[in-house]
This record gives structure tokens, C-alpha cells and sequence, in this order.
């Protein structure tokens, strides 16, 4: 297992974290080429480096994962990230491991003989581990648990970070049952900071995660929810001739760049993806239907330029980092605005102009509508609690159906349903609004429409 570079700047810096933020930018420039911190990033690093909770809401793509990454590399010890997905975990530690950074994850696909090596480092005195990535499921384990424990005790056990803690939120779109066992982790480990950090909270979520936490007076990060380098536009399917034609032409005219394509079901990516290479776009499927194989395959074309437009589900997506994605489209409507923000934030991590482009029908609107009260009604149980959570489960739809329908600006509304204020300062210098066709007006009952254009 390889040794973290040689930090510069003294070893009692080292052991108390102590740093200033020259020095901490420095550790940043050094392992990751970047020069200045963004956003809230050195303040969420300065809060846990001095030992305080930090709950971190950071818009998607923001650089959440530095906030723990640079103190992994500055505090004694060995900093460990709960994540809820594999691919998720993979993604970042091979990432690290080509930085010199040594990091490791603990999953089912890891061989024995990796276990092993990662346990016996864990176990020594002085792990060369910085940061170790494990599952909530793991973490919830009398086996684990005793693990960390021992680590704890000689001093080793760093910083907790939880990766997309809305999941712990009942109210959170990606609630992960097992996310509530962690919370077990503030008592058994008092005096380690634990930070949490999520792209995804409305007001109710933020204060689920705090108190199931038990964060304890926490310092709270909250970076605007604007992407201000991403284009939103609405497409009505019900006024195009062809919805397929549409989409080829608007892939075609931006130059064939980096693109997904979300689709609600299997065979419309699979339909979609055809008519796509049928024109010359190169492009491929990808849903839970491909086996793991194709699915890689299909991944790995795409992260290395070898295909550009990816068509799938909703599958694809969380911890997927590349960065100079162009163009995201829902070729259907998704369930929340919430879902919507987290998928269409995958355009433009860079930070470079990008687009979102959702297509909205009519039957799509009936057709998710069904499935969400079909799948509130299996779910439900005579509780108030699950009454309250299909009662939201709608009014979260009714959010992107809003979003869709509205004549006024799409930013705006985005921000607002995060409870955020949303002014015209939020408008980038290079959009403007332009007055949509008459026809949209009489399909969809509103009093204008609005469609935003990059000029
Ligand atoms: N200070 C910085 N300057 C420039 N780029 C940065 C900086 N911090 C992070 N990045 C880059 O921004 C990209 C997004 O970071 P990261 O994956 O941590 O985002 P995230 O907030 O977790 O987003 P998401 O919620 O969408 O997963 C990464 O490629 C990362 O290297």
C-alpha cells in the first residue's frame, strides 16, 4: 500500500490540523493541481479540522468530496467516508490512487486478498491508509463497529464524512434504511467530527439529517443551489412532429458532444439509442437490463471519449465524475424536482456552459403520475407517517410538473422549490427569456409560456 506523499510544512501542523488556509491551499494545489478553494469548501475543511460537526450543502458538482479529501490529508489518521454506492466508492479511489493518495474502499466486490492487506493496515500501528471508503451496511456490523473502535482508541479515527446523507432522510429521494443505522456512530465516537455533506435538502431534510445524526451544534454550510452555467429549457412533446428527430437534431447541432439521456424505461433507452446510431451519433444504452459486463463496457466508452451519448435510466448517474458532460435531456418527466436537479447537475461539472433539456408531454405527466400512486399505495401502511410520505411523494411531483408548465423563469423556480430565495441575480448575463408559441399556451392551460434561450 503506498505512503501519502511528504506534506509540506511541519509535522505539529500535521498532528493538530492546524493549518492556515495558504497551507491548506498549498495541500490542495499540491495533490489535486487546483488553486483556490471553491465555494464553502475551506470552511467546511477549517470547521472539522477544528474538531466541530459540519453539516455541507453544496450544489451538485460543487466539490463536496474535497471538503473531507484535504483533511484526510492534513490530520493524523485515517478519515473514513460512508458512501452509498459502490461504483460510487470505486470511482473515487481509483481517482485518489492515481493522485498518491492512499485510499482503499471495503464492498463485496473487493477480492479477500484486498480485505485482507486493507484490514492488516488498519490494524497496525501506523496505517498508511488516508481514507477508507465503506458502505452503510458495513458500518452498521458488531464486526466493523469493533474495528473502528480500536481504531478510535489509538487515536487513529480522523473524521467521519457521509457522502450523500439525505439518504438518511426518510424525506430524502434516495432514502436508504440502512443510512439511520450511523447514527450510532455520534455516541460511540464523541469527540471524532462528523461531517455531512449532500447536494439534495430541502429545509426538511436538512433538519432530519442533523437531529438523526445528532450532529452536535454543527456548523452549518449552505452554498446557493444555482448552477449558473446550465441552461434550463423545457421541450412540449405534444407541439413536436418527431420527439426522436428533435433530440438527434439538438445533439447533432451542438457538435456531437458529451451528452445523457435519461429515460424512464428500459426499451425507450434501448429504441432511442437506435434511431440515435441510425443517424450517425454514436451513442449506447444503459439500464439495469445489461448485464455488468456490457453496463462497464458501456461506462468506460463513455468516460474515455469512446461513445458520446449515453442513454439510460436512471441507473446511471450518482458518483459518475466527468466533468465536461454538455448536454443532459429527460426525454421523460422525473418524479421530483429534486431527482430532476441531482441528474441535470451532472451537466457541467466543469463549470463550463452546458445545457439541460427535459421533454414534457402530456401522457408522461398521466403515466408517472400512475406509477406514484400506484407505488404509494402498495407501500402504504395504516400510519400516519406513510400517509404524510405519499401525500409528499405527489406534491414533490406536482413541483416538476410546475417547473414545466410555469412561464416564469426555470432558474428561479429550481432554486425556490430548495427553499432558497431566487432573484433575476441568478440569471447569467448570457440568458434571456423568450415568449414560447401560442399553440403551447392552449395545450397546457397557462397563461404564457416562458423558454429560455442561450444566445
Ligand atoms: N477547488 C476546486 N477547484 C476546481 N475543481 C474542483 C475543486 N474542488 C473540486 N473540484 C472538482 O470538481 C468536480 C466535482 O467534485 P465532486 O465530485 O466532489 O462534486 P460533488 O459536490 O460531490 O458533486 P455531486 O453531488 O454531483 O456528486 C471534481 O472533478 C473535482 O475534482
Amino acid at each position: 500500500m503506498k505512503k501519502a506523499l511528504p506534506l509540506k510544512g511541519g509535522s505539529a501542523g500535521l498532528r493538530h490540523g492546524t493549518k492556515s488556509p495558504k497551507e491548506l491551499e498549498s495541500v490542495l494545489k499540491q495533490y489535486f493541481g487546483y488553486s483556490e478553494f471553491r465555494g464553502r469548501q475551506l470552511e467546511a475543511i477549517e470547521a472539522v479540522l477544528s474538531g466541530r460537526d459540519c453539516f455541507c450543502l453544496m450544489p451538485t458538482g460543487g466539490g463536496k468530496s474535497m471538503c473531507y479529501q484535504i483533511p484526510a490529508l492534513v490530520k493524523t489518521g485515517v478519515v473514513l467516508v460512508i458512501s452509498p454506492l459502490i461504483a460510487l466508492m470505486e470511482n473515487q479511489v481509483s481517482s485518489l490512487k492515481s493522485k498518491g493518495i492512499p485510499a482503499e474502499f471495503l464492498s463485496s466486490t473487493q477480492t479477500t486478498a484486498n480485505k485482507n492487506k486493507i484490514h492488516e493496515d488498519l490494524d497496525s500501528g501506523n496505517p498508511s491508509l488516508k481514507l477508507l471508503y465503506v458502505t452503510p451496511e458495513l458500518v452498521a456490523t458488531s464486526g466493523f463497529k469493533a474495528k473502528l473502535t480500536k481504531l478510535h482508541n489509538r487515536g487513529l479515527l480522523g473524521l467521519v464524512a457521509i457522502d450523500e446523507a439525505h439518504c438518511i432522510s426518510t424525506w430524502g429521494h434516495d432514502f436508504r434504511p440502512s443510512y439511520r443505522k450511523i447514527s450510532s456512530l455520534r455516541k460511540q465516537f464523541p469527540d471524532i467530527p462528523i461531517l455531512a455533506l449532500t447536494a439534495t435538502a430541502v429545509p426538511k431534510v436538512q433538519k432530519d439529517v442533523i437531529s438523526s445524526l445528532s450532529l452536535q451544534n454543527p456548523v452549518i454550510l449552505k452554498a446557493s443551489f444555482n448552477r449558473p452555467n446550465i441552461f434550463y429549457e423545457v421541450r412540449y412533446k405534444d407541439l413536436l412532429d418527431d420527439v426522436y428527430s428533435d433530440i438527434s437534431n439538438l445533439l447533432k447541432s451542438s457538435g456531437n458532444v458529451c451528452s445523457i439521456i435519461y429515460c424512464l424505461e428500459r426499451a425507450a433507452c434501448d429504441d432511442l439509442t437506435m434511431h440515435l446510431a441510425q443517424q450517425g451519433i454514436s451513442s449506447a444504452a444503459y439500464h439495469a437490463g445489461l448485464n455488468s459486463k456490457v453496463r462497464t463496457t458501456v461506462l468506460d466508452d463513455w468516460l474515455s471519449s469512446r461513445t458520446q451519448v449515453v442513454v439510460a435510466t436512471v441507473a446511471f448517474g450518482m458518483g459518475i465524475d466527468r466533468q465536461d458532460v454538455r448536454i443532459v435531456c429527460h426525454f421523460n418527466l422525473p418524479k421530483s424536482m429534486e431527482s430532476f436537479y441531482q441528474e441535470s447537475g451532472r451537466a457541467g461539472r466543469d463549470q463550463q456552459p452546458s445545457r439541460s433539456v427535459l421533454y414534457y408531454g402530456l401522457e408522461d405527466r398521466r403515466r408517472m403520475e400512475f406509477i406514484l400512486r400506484n407505488s404509494s399505495s402498495r407501500k402504504q401502511q395504516p400510519s400516519s407517517s406513510s400517509t404524510e410520505l405519499s401525500e409528499k411523494t405527489l406534491a414533490d411531483f406536482s413541483q416538476i410538473v410546475d417547473y414545466c408548465e410555469s412561464s416564469s423563469c426555470r432558474r428561479k423556480k429550481i432554486i425556490e422549490s430548495f427553499g432558497e430565495k431566487g432573484t433575476t441575480n441568478f440569471m447569467p448575463t448570457h440568458v434571456r427569456c423568450l415568449q414560447a408559441p401560442k399553440s403551447s399556451v392552449l395545450a397546457f392551460g397557462g397563461p404564457s409560456a416562458c423558454a429560455q434561450l442561450s444566445l
